[in-house]
């Protein structure tokens, strides 16, 4: 049966959370009083930027949806799959059905943020109450501070503070499936395809969402050496939500510390985006690093973009990049380096990059690790301490594996000559670092 406008209902409406189990506004909305309608927008204010039209990410997210909409058809239920920009589909929607209430999960982006500000006042009118739920982080925005009731701008006391406060209140999953009888029981149309909204389905491999104990276990020493598969690839599941962090962390309590400290950076950076918005709006976080005087040279941005740099490491991860839409995290923070400071080139057109490639691509996280590079973030390590990329290669390649995996030319004529000298960049570096600073304090 087709969704009846007069039905008074209550919308789930799903973003970075794309699962049916242990989700916060979900479990609310199957809570309240009136029967759930699940929404999805494929939203064309982000579809219409994104010029790569085989974007992987698209596909992962269709894919959520698939199984999201397959699961609730055991139950009779659908899901309601938009395309459109958000605020006119949610004044069509208004108008359509009868809503009672509007659940949903807070997303932190800047873009988000203003995008929801207007839905609520779209729902206000009509007197729909809009009711946003914790379900991305473990804590958000003002639930960690310090002894002052400022934000933390350090990693290491943050995590602290963060441990003491966490107890298993905190990481119990939400019950949905006890709920799942009030959802509304009706039939929709089949999902957009793709192609209807210009983009192509990508035939890739996704990681699994399962972290073993084994990972887990050997975690510790093994994350930083790109050759092992010693990173959880959860990347991608955290960024759409199909993984929800509670489990994660529930599963990292208990075996592995520094992997529950990694979770932990991801909070972290999250807050950094929320009590300081500045940073998500392309300024850095201490502002006296935006007196730097940039190269903005597009030709050798290119050879860093295509891995012809002629440092190896630097060049495995970026084809690495380029080929599958993942790096290695030791080698996204020494390619990073290396554009900021080797080569000068603002850590702005690096971030874009990442965020056009990067499957797990997260605002938060992605500037977050970018500003670190270039020194200009929180709990920076001073500027002058500079990656050596060859001495990075020798330490955590130590068998190039990884450099010959993705740059099987290395050590042949065909391989490029290093574009810089480490000594001069360096030094190139600490001249121009150390003027705009002193601006700064003028
Ligand atoms: C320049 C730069 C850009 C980055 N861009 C992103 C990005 O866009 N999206 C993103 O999720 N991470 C980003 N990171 C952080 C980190 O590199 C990735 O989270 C990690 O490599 C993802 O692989 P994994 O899932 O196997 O990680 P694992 O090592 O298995 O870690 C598990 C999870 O912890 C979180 N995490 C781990 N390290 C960090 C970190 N430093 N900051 C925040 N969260 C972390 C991620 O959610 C990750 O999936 C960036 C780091 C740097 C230096």
């Amino acid at each position: 049966m087709p969704l009846k406008t007069k039905d008074k209902i209550a919308i789930f409406w799903f973003r970075r959370d794309l699962r049916l189990h242990d989700n916060a506004g979900l479990y609310y909305a199957l809570c309240s009083d009136y029967p759930v309608v699940p929404l999805f927008i494929f939203d064309r204010n982000i579809l219409d930027d994104l010029e790569e039209k085989k974007d992987a990410r698209l596909t992962f997210i269709h894919d959520a949806i698939a199984d999201i909409r397959q699961e609730l058809k055991q139950k009779d239920a659908d899901i309601l799959v938009e395309y459109g920009f958000p605020v006119k589909i949610w004044e069509n929607l208004v108008d359509e059905y009868d809503i009672a209430e509007v659940y949903t999960n807070t997303d932190y982006e800047p873009y988000a943020t203003d995008r929801d500000r207007e839905v609520y006042r779209v729902l206000k009118k009509k007197g729909i109450v809009f009711k946003t739920c914790k379900d991305q982080v473990i804590f958000e925005k003002q639930e960690i501070l310090t002894g002052q009731g400022t934000p933390y701008t350090v990693f290491t006391p943050y995590s602290r503070a963060w441990k003491e406060k966490l107890t298993d209140f905190y990481l119990k999953s939400y019950p949905t499936k006890k709920y799942f009888g009030h959802f509304q029981k009706w039939h929709g149309a089949a999902l957009p395809a793709l192609k209807d909204m210009g983009f192509e389905k990508v035939e890739c491999k996704f990681p699994s969402d399962r972290v073993g104990n084994a990972l887990l276990k050997n975690y510790a020493k093994d994350r930083d050496f790109p050759a092992k598969e010693g990173t959880s690839r959860m990347g991608i599941h955290l960024r759409f939500g199909t993984v929800s962090i509670r489990e994660l962390v529930r599963r990292a309590r208990g075996h592995s510390d520094v992997y529950l400290n990694e979770l932990i950076w991801r909070d972290f950076y999250q807050q950094i985006l929320s009590n300081f918005p500045h940073v998500g709006k392309g300024e850095a976080f201490r502002k006296a690093y935006d007196f730097i005087k940039w190269r903005y040279d597009k030709a050798d941005f290119q050879k860093w973009c295509e891995g012809k740099t002629g440092y190896p490491l630097v060049d495995a991860g970026m084809r690495q990049l380029n080929a599958t839409g993942f790096m290695h995290n030791r080698v996204r923070m020494v390619t990073a380096s290396f554009l900021a400071k080797h080569l000068l080139i603002d850590w702005r057109w690096g971030e874009a990059y990442f965020a056009e490639k990067l499957l797990d691509y997260d605002l938060a996280a992605n500037n977050g690790g970018w500003q670190w590079a270039a020194g200009s973030g929180t709990d920076a390590a001073p500027y002058f301490r500079i990656f050596n990329p060859t001495s990075q290669a020798e330490k955590f390649d130590p068998k190039m594996a990884y450099i010959k995996k993705w740059v099987p030319e290395f050590g042949t004529d065909a391989y490029p000559a290093p574009m810089v000298d480490h000594k001069e960049a360096r030094e190139r570096c600490l001249k121009v670092y150390k003027a705009a600073l002193d601006k700064s304090n003028q």
